[in-house]
């Protein structure tokens, strides 16, 4: 059966990234009927919101959603509530995909441009699990307030309750159960509640669930430097949201580039998932033909992998890639001078 995907390009290098992802899947000839929406600033621009109505019953629908990015200086000063972030925070929650997977594969021939010694990151393989549509993202009561003494005060509220917990653990144990087994669960249990809460109740799961399943726990404090000490230590990592988005982005630069790392973010089983590169609009380039396509490519291959179950196409793209990259194409951010339209070539002639 036909599958539906909604490609949502948004702002600064996402139409460029979401270009070549286009020309990927002409080139696949895959079943799959495209949509597009606008997203983020480019929808606030058009219709006012960062996100319509329709944009998210239109995401709700589909099979899959692939976004470019969203944000940028343009609408930085806008209450959060009309930023295009908030465009983004409002589809992940209306979608309920709590399960971000964000891996962070270390390609052989690109072991150099990592800011790490290459026999620190070859092979790496690391797993995040982050936790998306909970935390200190979604926690009320949120907002700047003035206080009688005429100071301000920014509130935000972190908070977890063990269904929330157990459902991404869950995912983050069956993900690991066709890796290596072993999980690293990872919070900061010894200066916050609901930190300890996440020991608590992803230890309960694996004693009652998940017997095979090797748990360690490690403060996030530590994990950060871990990751640059000796990141192959880590397999599946399980984190709460705020972490797994500082971490993963921490881990991008192990593999080389931020340009490099995709990412699905899935709820329920049969219901849409939503997948994006992990980097964001990069104004800093946007607009030059110098954005890598790579990560926005690879969230292809994980959404055809994890929405449309078609392994041997998602393997398809995901080695094109690695050959494009073997290949010698590099875009700036991993050490070349192709433009983002060339790398998105030496990708599609490698499948
Ligand atoms: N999922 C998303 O849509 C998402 C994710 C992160 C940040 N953002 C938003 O993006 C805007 C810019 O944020 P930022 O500058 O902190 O982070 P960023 O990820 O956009 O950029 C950080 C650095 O990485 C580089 N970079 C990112 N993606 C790249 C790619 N594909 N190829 C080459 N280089 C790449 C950029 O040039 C920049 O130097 C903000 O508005 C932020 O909120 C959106
Ligand atoms: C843009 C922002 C809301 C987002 C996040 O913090 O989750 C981004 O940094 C990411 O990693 O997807
Ligand atoms: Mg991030």
């Amino acid at each position: 059966m036909t599958k539906q995907l909604l490609l949502l390009p948004g702002d600064g290098i996402g139409p460029e990234v979401t270009g070549q992802v286009r020309r990927v899947l002409d080139a696949l000839d895959l079943d799959i009927e495209t949509g597009e929406a606008l997203f983020g600033g480019a929808a606030i621009d058009a219709e006012g919101v960062p996100v319509s109505d329709e944009t998210v019953a239109r995401a709700l629908a589909a099979d899959a959603v692939l976004m470019g990015a969203v944000g940028g200086p343009k609408w930085a000063n806008q209450p959060y509530d009309k930023r295009p972030e908030a465009g983004l925070l409002r589809l992940r929650e209306a979608m309920n995909v709590y399960a971000n997977l964000r891996p962070a594969r270390c390609f052989s021939a690109l072991a150099d441009a990592s800011s790490l010694k290459r026999e620190l990151v070859e092979g790496l393989d690391i797993m995040f699990v982050r936790e998306l549509v909970g935390g200190v993202y979604f926690g009320k009561p949120r907002g700047i307030e003035e206080l009688p003494d005429g100071e301000r005060r920014g509130l935000n509220t972190h908070q977890y309750t063990t269904s929330e917990i157990r459902r991404v653990a869950r995912a983050a144990f069956d993900l690991a159960k066709g890796r290596s087994g072993r999980v690293c669960s990872v919070e900061k249990s010894n200066v916050m509640e609901a930190g300890l809460l996440w020991r608590e109740e992803v230890q309960r799961l694996r004693d009652q669930e998940y017997p095979d399943i090797e748990l360690s726990h490690m403060l996030a404090d530590n994990c950060a430097m871990q990751l640059v000490k000796n990141p192959k230590q880590f397999d599946t990592i399980l984190t709460d949201n705020l972490f797994g988005d500082m971490l993963s982005d921490e881990a991008a630069m192990l593999t080389g580039s931020l340009g490099l790392l995709p990412s699905a973010a899935l709820g329920e089983p049969g219901k849409p998932g939503l997948y994006e590169p992990i980097h964001g609009s990069a104004p800093d380039i946007a607009g030059q033909g110098l954005a890598n396509p790579a990560a926005a490519i690879l969230s292809l291959a994980m959404a055809v992998r994890h929405s449309f179950g078609d392994e041997r196409a998602a393997g398809r793209i995901e080695r094109a890639v690695e050959a494009a990259i073997e290949g010698g194409t590099r875009t700036r951010d991993i050490g070349g001078e192709a433009t983002t339209e060339q790398m998105g070539s030496a990708i599609v002639q490698s499948l």
